[in-house]
């Protein structure tokens, strides 16, 4: 399989959550490539399930893809840049992707011990795939015993596996806020109640809540990603939107920003005579690696000769948690190399990267666990 190939062809059609319908033809086309006597197939919405029979099989083990992508407008100037205007790759899902179809291909064509399922999940940027899918017939009849995946990383060497035992990625929740207040004419501010000034003192505010309200020793992040509103510079906006996300390493501290948010809703709805309406939407569970599962991991990565380092937590979040808080397993980084931040509009990972996933990942699979 021509790893590099791949990767460019799915890097042209991202799709964003519940959309991947593209992206699912192309994989099932993979997917049919391959030798089928082992290999049995399920559609779950836009995602597939696909599960291998090992020789001598006394267990199930899964490796999950998410496989949606971001609406992000490219800049990276690639010739293989993305079909679908603004929408990209800028997470990485297509390497997750590539990756995991060379591992299926391995398995498929060296077949291991162990049945193994290959999940490829979508939604992880949102609104979250994991628990629906999680709660399937599909899923539900083919529940892995042991479940591992890998998120790509800038901050690491090409090819290197970082992990860690305990929390590798944060709690999250999204944020929206709705303002309501009374429009008109922008020559007559005092017949009205602005969305915009309310909002924007609004999103101000929220600047002390993990500044004075957190224990500094325990991290947070409130971040406000878009603010919407108003239809015309001359009008006085009735509507305006803030959307964010909230990142924890502890439900307590989840809860305590919560909290904080509702109270500084209900100042700017005094201060300033407007309507707030809270929707917290897609919140996920941290990404947990439990010491018995990742310590095997990291001990097989030392063995067969895998770059690895343990690395800190990280106020990312990944719905692949809500996998982890159910069955055994483990998540790990795999390094890119240096490029912008994931969900830069010019994230450009190392392709060298993905060959080394496969390896890890079907090394692993055949001999690690
Ligand atoms: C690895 C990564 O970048 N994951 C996303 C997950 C989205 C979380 C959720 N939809 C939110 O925005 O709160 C991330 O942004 O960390």
């Amino acid at each position: 399989m021509d790893y590099v190939a791949i990767r460019r062809a799915l890097h042209q059609i991202p799709e964003v959550g519940f959309e991947e319908v593209e992206t699912q033809a192309f994989l099932l086309d993979q997917i049919s490539r391959m030798p089928q006597e082992r290999v049995q197939v399920k559609k779950w919405k836009t995602g597939l399930l696909v599960r291998v029979s090992g020789t001598h099989p006394s267990k199930l083990i899964g490796f999950r893809t998410d496989i949606d992508a971001l609406p992000v407008k490219e800049k990276t100037g690639y010739s293989f840049q993305s079909r679908y205007e603004g929408n990209m790759h800028a997470c990485g899902h297509d390497f997750h992707m590539t990756i995991a179809l060379g591992a299926l291909e391995n398995v498929i064509e060296n077949p291991v011990k162990e049945d193994t399922l290959f999940i490829f999940q979508p939604a992880e940027e949102g609104p979250g795939g994991a628990l629906p899918m999680m709660a399937s017939d599909e899923f539900q009849s083919w529940k892995p015993d042991l479940i591992f995946g890998l998120h790509v990383s800038p901050d690491f060497p090409v090819g290197t596996v970082a992990t860690k035992e305990g929390i590798l990625f944060a709690n999250t929740s999204e944020l929206f806020i709705d303002f309501f207040g009374k429009g008109g004419h922008a020559a007559y501010p005092h017949l009205t109640h602005d969305t915009i000034v309310a909002a924007s003192h609004f999103v101000v505010g929220l600047q002390t809540i993990v500044a004075r309200r957190v224990d500094p020793l325990n991290s947070a992040v409130l971040t406000i990603g878009k603010i919407s509103g108003g239809t015309k510079q001359n009008i006085i906006a009735e509507h305006a939107r803030v959307e964010g996300t909230i990142r924890t390493l502890n439900q307590e501290t989840m809860a305590l920003i919560k909290d904080d948010i509702e109270r500084q809703v209900k100042a700017i709805e005094i201060a300033y005579q407007c309507k707030g309406q809270i929707d917290y939407g897609a919140n996920y569970y941290q990404v947990f690696n439990r010491k018995e599962n990742v310590d095997p991991f990291i001990q097989f990565c030392e063995k067969k000769g895998f770059p690895y380092i343990i690395c800190n937590d990280a106020m990312t979040g990944e719905d692949f948690g809500y996998f982890l808080k159910e069955l055994p397993g483990f998540m790990f980084w795999l390094g890119v190399g240096k490029t912008s931040s994931l969900h830069s509009a010019d994230f450009m990972p190392d392709e060298a990267a993905l060959a080394q996933g496969v390896k890890v990942v079907s090394t692993y699979i055949r001999e690690g666990v």
